[in-house]
């Protein structure tokens, strides 16, 4: 398996994003360092998803990024993604790493050591450790684990963590220093006036 990109964007699909437009300004900036994930709301549709996964993909291949279908694994898989990303709501991380196989890349989130143990005994091949600071993206979250609560994890496995949560570039070296391999983002990129300058100040970040 190739090594994982350190940067995760995921896509920003609420109402009036062009999600597809922020891939095309990131990829030729982060190339292969870019790991897409396509996450889509909640209230879409499988046909939604699919028809946006499968231009992620194609534009990732473009640029050697991999791309990453989150919650929807039929979709990854019908798209010829390079994994997936399953949560506490999703399919459990035994029956994902089934449901894609044991190449994929298979990416959990786990806000302490336990869970995060156990996703990585279970299969997964990174982890999404979050809330690091607040965000206004997703509703319902706990409370931000802040970087010990990434150290905490990061200690316990030896897969990669990828920070989530209100990462901006400045929060990027403090979030390394604690452990995290990379950083998953969306409003970082999505809602910067320049979202290609935005991905090269995080990716001057995570690799200076
Ligand atoms: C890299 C990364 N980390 C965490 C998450 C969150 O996944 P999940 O808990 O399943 O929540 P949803 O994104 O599905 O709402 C993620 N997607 N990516
Ligand atoms: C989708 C998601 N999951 C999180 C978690 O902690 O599980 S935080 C998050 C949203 C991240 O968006 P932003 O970079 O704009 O804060
Ligand atoms: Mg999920």
């Amino acid at each position: 398996m190739p090594s994982l990109g350190r940067l995760h964007l995921i896509t920003d699909t609420r109402p009036g994003r062009n999600p597809l437009a922020v891939l095309r300004a990131a990829l030729p900036v982060a190339r292969s360092e870019l790991v897409v994930q396509v996450r889509v709301e909640d209230s879409a549709t499988d046909r939604q998803a699919y028809d946006l996964a499968r231009r992620a993909v194609a534009l990732c291949a473009a640029y050697g990024a991999t791309c990453l279908v989150n919650d929807r694994l039929h979709v990854a898989l019908a798209v010829a993604a390079a994994g997936g990303h399953v949560g506490a709501d999703d399919l459990p991380v035994g029956a994902a790493r089934r449901v894609l196989g044991s190449a994929a890349v298979l990416g959990a989130t786990a806000r302490e050591p336990a869970t995060a143990a156990a996703a990585v005994a279970a299969g997964a091949s990174y982890l999404g450790v979050g809330p690091c600071h607040p965000t206004s993206t997703k509703t319902g979250l706990p409370d931000p684990i802040g970087p010990a609560g990434l150290r905490a994890v990061a200690e316990a496995v030896a897969v990669p963590v990828i920070a989530i949560g209100g990462v901006t570039a400045a929060a990027v070296p403090v979030l390394r220093a604690a452990g995290a391999y990379g950083v998953a983002v969306v409003g970082a990129v999505s809602d910067a006036a320049d979202p290609a300058r935005a991905t090269a100040e995080l990716l001057g970040a995570l690799t200076c």
